[in-house]
């Protein structure tokens, strides 16, 4: 039964259509506007005897009332800019006995308030996008080739010429050397160098990744597969990477659970996402990186032997900085170019004493520490050349005793001589090392939690555990 409405006059029915906040068009099956009201034409900056009789494509910009007209086909919560501002339409088509006879559509224009808010929350939510995006590129592309990879001693050049060699090759590669050698650099490099190398590599790091959220990290998860999941469900980094190479670093601190799930999708070359039934095809590299043991940790029970098997086809050690002093010159330079760019500095060189000072270190935070060390110096630098005064306390008096040394290099003040006035920025990293490592022993080894007891991000957190060595 149809309603009823010849007890309403036109009067009442037009002034019902201006109480509404949506502004409203009517077209006939040719898309010719029949009806649109004042606001509407007020905002388009046309008069209502212009606009009606005139094809609503001439006077609405953006507009599908046309297509609608003709499709019957109705859109709804589109979004249609109009004069530099987005707008929410509908479009619905209007059949009369069964018959398309044209299409009624409103747009919202809230008032200005709202709009200037609306277009913000767009604009931001726009930039925030674009960010993301540029992220997920430039995360997902190999950042230096070997050319970046400076060395001539003997143990690196033979290290590099491997790593070059294999490159060209799909079998694993387990790279392993202490924190801060430059394990990452040659994952990269060997990418790089790779046939693989137009497709992604994607950088894990397994010690920063909660065990509960390993698999649906790494495989995926479908819809619905816990709770709190994304609607939808989430890619796993395993298929992000396809057909690339995957750089799983730290791959000592991958639980057990999780290496078998590992082994399997390596063997398998196929991963099944959390709560899915199907699989999902894989054709990847694998590059690993530690500086743990596995071989003790094998005997240990805490790694996987049939796993480091198939990680370990190709093994590429990175010898320390202590073990390769000639090294140390060549590759502060190649850093102080790096920090140049960085603090917008130009010809800063190394007086040859502070070279020798370097070359006498023992360097147990490797190549990073000496990155360190270099930005604390062009830090406090006035002119061009880096002197001694300019080194930290620990490096600039290679003649203290050594177990202070010893405590200075590890950061700890419980053994600082009294008599011993350390850069403030010494002190302040030997209290945030720490700090962390109380709220690691408080939150019971959960990286995680310490770094929320500590009230940081936990990138910031595991940054930082890099720096201090902490494990
Ligand atoms: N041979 C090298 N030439 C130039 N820069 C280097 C070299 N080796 C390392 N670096 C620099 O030293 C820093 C540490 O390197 P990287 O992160 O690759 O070490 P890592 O062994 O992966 O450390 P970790 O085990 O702590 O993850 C980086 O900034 C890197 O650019």
């Amino acid at each position: 039964m149809k309603l009823d409405m010849r007890r309403l006059s036109i009067d009442w029915l037009i002034e019902i259509i201006h109480i509404g906040i949506e502004r409203i068009v009517i077209v006939d099956r040719d898309g010719i506007i029949v009806y649109i009201d004042e606001a509407y034409c007020e905002f388009i900056g046309t008069t209502f005897d212009d606009a009606i009789g005139r094809p609503v494509q001439e006077i609405i910009e953006n507009t599908r009332m046309h297509i609608v007209a003709k499709t019957g086909e109705k859109e709804i919560e589109n979004l249609q800019p109009i004069n530099g501002s987005v707008m929410i339409a509908n479009r619905y088509p209007i059949f009369i006995d069964g018959k398309l006879v044209g299409a009624f559509g409103t747009v919202i224009f809230p008032d200005p308030d709202n709009l200037r808010h609306f277009k913000n929350k767009m604009n931001n939510l726009l930039e925030e996008l674009n960010f993301y995006k540029n992220k997920a590129v430039n995360e997902l592309t190999s950042k230096y080739s070997f050319d970046d990879l400076i060395g001539n001693s003997h143990t690196f050049k033979a290290a590099k010429a491997l790593g070059e060699k294999v490159a060209g090759s799909d079998s694993s590669v387990l790279i392993t050397g202490e924190s801060g050698t430059g394990k990452e650099l040659f994952a990269h490099a060997i990418h790089h160098s790779s046939a693989r190398s137009s497709f992604p590599f994607v950088a894990i790091n397994c010690a920063s990744i909660p065990e509960v959220l390993f698999e649906s990290e790494l495989f995926g998860y479908e819809d619905g597969a816990f709770t709190g999941a994304k609607k939808g469900g989430k890619e796993g980094l395993f298929t992000v990477a396809n057909k690339g190479t995957v750089f799983l670093d730290e791959i000592g601190d991958m639980p057990l659970s999780m290496q078998s799930k590992l082994l399997r999708a390596l063997q398998e070359k196929e991963v099944q996402p959390v709560g899915g039934q199907k699989t999902i095809p894989i054709d990847l590299r694998i590059i690993a990186a530690t500086n743990r043991d596995l071989t003790k940790m094998i005997e240990e029970g805490t790694f996987r032997q049939d796993l480091f098997y198939r990680l370990n086809v190709i093994n590429i050690e990175i010898p320390p900085l202590r073990k390769r002093k000639d090294d140390i010159e060549a590759i502060s330079n190649k850093l102080l170019q790096k920090l140049e760019r960085k603090f917008y500095r130009k010809g800063t060189v190394l007086s040859p004493e502070v070279v020798t000072k370097l070359e006498e270190h023992k360097w147990p935070g490797n190549v990073r520490e000496l990155e360190n060390v270099l930005e604390r110096a062009i830090n406090v630098l006035d002119g061009t050349v880096i002197l001694s005064e300019h080194l930290p306390l620990y490096i600039r008096d290679q003649k203290m005793k050594a177990s202070e040394q010893e405590s200075l290099n590890n950061n700890s003040s419980k053994h600082v001589s009294p008599l011993a006035v350390q850069p403030l920025k010494e002190t302040l990293a030997q209290a945030e090392k720490k700090a962390m490592t109380h709220a690691l022993k408080i939150a019971d080894g959960d990286k995680l939690a310490a770094a929320k007891l500590l009230g940081i991000g936990k990138t910031s957190f595991y940054d930082k555990c890099k720096v201090y060595d902490i494990r």
